[in-house]
Parts: C-alpha cells; structure tokens; sequence
C-alpha cells in the first residue's frame, strides 16, 4: 500500500498545507519519505463536521453491524502485510518482533471490543415498570440505557504506534461504544498511520457506515490539536503522551464554553515493592527479572519500573549486585524520536546530579544516534521524602531504588507517592501480614495492584485497569486499556413514560434485543 502523505477526512484523501514534514528514522537519523502535509483550522473543521453528521446514524447501527465494522478494521490492518511492520520499524526503532505482537494486541483488541458490541450488556438496560396502584403516590414508567457521548478526538501515543495509536484502544472503545473518531496522528509515525487510517477509512465504506465515523489529521504544532479539542462538535477526549500535553488538553478542554472530560493517561513511575521474605529467598532472580522489565522496549513503557522500594540489609544488597550485573551488560537502544532520547538523557543527568542520589549502574556504552543507556540509582527513604523532584517521571530505562530502614518507612513513603498506573510487590508467604498492611495504601494510589510479576505488558481483557489517580491519569474512574474503556465514551439516558413505539429497541418490551436487563432490580434477559 502506497503512503502518500494525505490525511484522511471522511472518505476523501486531502493534502494540508500548513507545513510540511517527514517522519525520523531514529536509529540513523535519516529522514523518511514522503512528505507528509500537516492539516490547521479548515481541516479541522472538514472532519469535525462529518463526524457530526456521522453520529445519529452511526449510534443507532445494529450490534450486529457495529460489531462487523470493528472486526473489518482488524481484518484490513491484518491485509497490510508487512508494509505496515516494515514502515513502523523505520518510525519507531522498535524491532520486528515487537511490532508484531503489538499489532497482533491491536487486532485482537478490535475483536474483543466487537464481541462486546454484540453481547450489549454495556447498554445497561434498567426498566422499573409503572407502578399506577402504589399509594400515596404512584410511579412512572421509569426506563435508562446508555448512548455514546459524541465524537471523539484521539491523540495517538508515540510508544505504542500501534495499540495505543490511530486504531488503539482509545479509538477501539469509542467505536464500540457508537462514537465516531477524529484521530490527531502522531508526528512520530506518520506513515503508520495513514496505513492503519487507510484500513479503516476502507471498512467505514465497505461496512456501510456514514464517512465521518472516521478521519485522521496530521499537524506539526500545537494548534491542530487545540483546535480539535476546542471544537463544540467533539465531545471526549482521548489521549496518552506526557503529563504537559495531557494538562494543555485538559485546560482546552475545562475553557471550552460546554467542557468536555478527558480521558489522558499521562505519568507513572510504578512503584515495586520488595518485600523482606521475598528478598532472602530469590534476590538474585528478582535483580535479573526487574531489569529485563526496566529495559524492554528502551523503557518506553508507561508501565516501566521506574522506583523499587526495598528493606536495608545483606539481602537487599544481593538484589542490588544482580541487577547492578543485569543492567551493566544492557545493550543501549534506539529511542522512538530524538525529543525523547534527549528527554531521558536531561532526565538521567538530572538524577545523576542530584546529591542525594548515587549511580549504582549504566548500561553498555551507545553506538548509534538515539540510544539510550539504561541507568540504575539509588537514595534513602528520607531523601526520596524530602524532595519531590525525585518522584519525576523519568521516560526511559531509568530507575531509582530507594532504601527503607524497615518496612514502614516503605509504607510512608508509598503514602507520599503521586497516583500511579500500577503498583507491584514482591513477595512470599511470610511477606503476606506486611503486605496486608501495605495494601489500603496502593488501592489509594494506584489502577493495578499485582504480586510477583512485573507491570510491563498489560493484558486487554475484561477486569483490565490500565489507569489510576493523578497525574497517571486525569481521571481516575476508567481505564484505556481492558473492555471496561466503552464506560468512558457513553452515558445514561432516561425515558420516563414514553409511548412504547417511541422508545429504543433496547427498552422495548419482550426485549426484542435479547439483552441483558435490569427489570425492577432484577438482572435476566427478561
Ligand atoms: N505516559 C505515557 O505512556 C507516555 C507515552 C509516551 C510519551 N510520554 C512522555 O511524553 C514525552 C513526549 O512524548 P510524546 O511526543 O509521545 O508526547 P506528547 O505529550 O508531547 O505528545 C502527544 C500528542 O499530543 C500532542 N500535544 C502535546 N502537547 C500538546 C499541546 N499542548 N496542545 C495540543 N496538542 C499537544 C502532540 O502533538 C502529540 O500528538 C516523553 O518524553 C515522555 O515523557 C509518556
Ligand atoms: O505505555 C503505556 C502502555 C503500557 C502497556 O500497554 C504495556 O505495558 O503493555
């Protein structure tokens, strides 16, 4: 499939001519082919008015055909081919085998929210049947189902080209729930995007649905996506990138005369606990496995390990020589973009310099434009208290041990923590009344709470929460990742004593859908 540097509007291919740019090999440095046209106001305009149109029909397709255009998706990103890895690699620096599982969580992400779709109990039917007999005072027909919010603007994430980008989880969901999606690419992989807006822009078509279900605009400021935030016709948001862009977005969003949630996943340092028990009996395993965690993927992971909180003493020392061996024979790796790489290398050198931190380890030396070498610090609980610039996200194969004198200072300083994406401890049996204590804290602070694995790698499933309080994310009652995510793009609409012909099939009685109900309080298909 040829990429032509055009964003997708509707149906139609349109070249923007607000300033041209071209993607960044990362790992040569070298510029890629073609030149892609960034798009501004018109383009905006263009896209916001079709996904408007788009949205009545779109809301009230059958499960059936809904559930049809999402696997369509999944189906013409599979019929890419290798074009699609091939040019990902290019644009991101991240290896084959990476990008294949990736679009294989991508397609597979698809075809669970379709499942979803067709079993329609995200509707969330409630009938309570009139009561005209009760006294004193008799009740109304009283029915509610959910509907779809509106059009939805999805940022792509720059580390997952993928899963978290033109057709991730956040425009996945937003489908699902009956939104339409304008996507603001990311200027990092442009031509992915376009393959994977292709694919869908060719399933609206063949699927039958109105052409402003989809559109993707590509930009090279700030402005387009402001300006896509701030249009009265989009009414969510979706975005994972940084804590800044995440807080620009949310102030366009909060000034806009009818304000709008956002749903950014933005900072999270993920804290590791390394529990006493666990420590004495596999230090050395725990050292091994926490820098293949840190290092994967260059640590561009916002599920990446990026503090471990750990008792003093010999067995904590054990911990700290594998993982000082491990890291130290970590081969540098390419970076998605140069922004990026230079990011970590200012976020390292400003944990380096700091003198309350020591440098316990750097990986092998770089070899190629990008790369970064891991890096591995230490400081004590009452330092890591003290100063909160120690609890900044570091994006990247960075992280900072922090030594406890005991087991409640590791729960002070988890009090302390900013919300977070995930929380992990490690830990044995005799670690579980420690554990025990330490958990109201982490339900407080974090979306994901796991014993004896590590954060990177989230699974798309239905108990899936890939969230968290601020600032992992701006709002803390959802997920991006899991079938819980159709939750953020729909809400409840109630129909008090409607003419039966008049209500949505969803409510009507015999339950023509065949959905799961609430009737009167009780669940059945009723
Ligand atoms: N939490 C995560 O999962 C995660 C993922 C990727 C990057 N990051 C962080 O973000 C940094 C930069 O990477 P990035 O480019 O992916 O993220 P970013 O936040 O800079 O950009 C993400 C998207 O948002 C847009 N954007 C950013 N700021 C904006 C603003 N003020 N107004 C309008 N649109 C705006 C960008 O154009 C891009 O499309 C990284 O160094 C890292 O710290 C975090
Ligand atoms: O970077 C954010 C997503 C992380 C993720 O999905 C994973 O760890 O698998």
């Amino acid at each position: 499939m040829t990429i032509t540097g055009e964003m997708l509007i509707g149906a139609s291919a349109h070249r923007g001519g607000q300033g041209g740019f071209r993607a960044v090999d990362p790992a040569t440095g070298e510029a890629l082919d073609p030149v892609f046209g960034g798009g501004g106001a018109a383009e905006v305009e263009r896209a916001c008015a079709l996904a408007w149109a788009a949205f009545d029909g779109f809301r009230e397709t059958g499960l059936e055909q809904r559930a049809a255009f999402l696997e369509t998706v999944a189906q013409n990103i599979l019929d890419i081919g290798d074009d699609l890895i091939t040019r990902a690699m290019a644009e991101s620096g991240l290896p084959r085998a990476r990008l294949e599982g990736e679009r294989g969580r991508t397609v597979g992400q698809l075809r669970l929210f379709a499942q979803v779709v067709r079993e329609g109990s995200w509707i969330e039917a409630r009938i309570d049947p009139a009561l005209p007999a009760r006294t004193p005072l008799p009740r109304s027909d009283i029915r509610q189902r959910h509907i779809p919010l509106g059009p939805v603007a999805v940022f792509g994430a720059s580390n997952f080209p993928l899963a978290f980008s033109v057709a991730g989880g956040d425009t996945a969901s937003a489908f699902a729930a009956g939104c339409p999606v304008v996507v603001k690419g990311h200027g990092a992989h442009p031509g992915t995007s376009e393959l994977v807006g292709r694919a869908i822009q060719a399933a609206v078509a063949s699927c039958g649905l109105p052409e402003g279900v989809f559109s993707l605009l590509f930009g090279t400021g700030n402005e387009i996506g402001t300006a896509l935030v701030a249009d009265p016709r989009i009414k969510a948001v979706g975005f994972t990138g940084s804590r800044r862009g995440g807080l620009a977005l949310m102030e366009v969003a909060s000034r806009r005369p009818e304000p709008i949630p956002v749903y950014a996943e933005m900072s999270s340092i993920n804290p590791v606990f390394l529990m006493p028990a666990a420590l004495a009996s596999r230090a050395e395993a725990l050292g091994k496995a926490f820098v293949a965690s840190l290092t994967m993927g260059a640590g561009q992971f916002c599920t990446n390990p990026g503090i471990l909180l750990g008792v003093e003493g010999p067995d904590l020392d054990r911990f700290v020589d594998a993982a000082v061996a491990a890291l130290g024979g970590s081969t540098a790796s390419t970076m998605l973009t140069p922004g990026i790489h230079a990011a970590y290398d200012a976020g390292v050198a400003k944990l380096a310099g700091s003198g309350a931190v020591t440098t316990l380890a750097r990986g092998l030396a770089c070899s190629g434009p990008n790369q970064a070498q891991a890096a591995f610090f230490t400081t004590t609980a009452d330092a890591f208290l003290a100063d909160t610039e120690l609890q900044e996200e570091v994006f990247g194969a960075a992280s900072l041990l922090i030594r406890c004198p005991d087991v409640a200072a590791m729960t002070a300083v988890a009090e302390k923590l900013e919300g977070q994406l995930t929380a992990t401890l490690q830990m044995d049996a005799a670690d579980k009344a420690a554990v025990a204590g330490l958990i109201p804290t982490l339900e407080r602070k974090a979306g994901r709470i796991l014993a004896n694995g590590w954060p990177t790698g989230v699974e798309v499933c239905h108990a899936m929460v890939h969230g968290g309080p601020f600032p992992a994310t701006s709002d803390p009652r959802s997920t991006s990742v899991g079938t819980l995510a159709i939750r953020r793009f729909l809400r409840p609409v109630c129909y008090q004593d409607l003419p039966p012909d008049l209500l949505p099939e969803a409510l009507r009685d015999g339950n023509p859908l065949g959905l799961w109900r609430r009737v009167d309080g009780t669940l059945g298909k009723d």
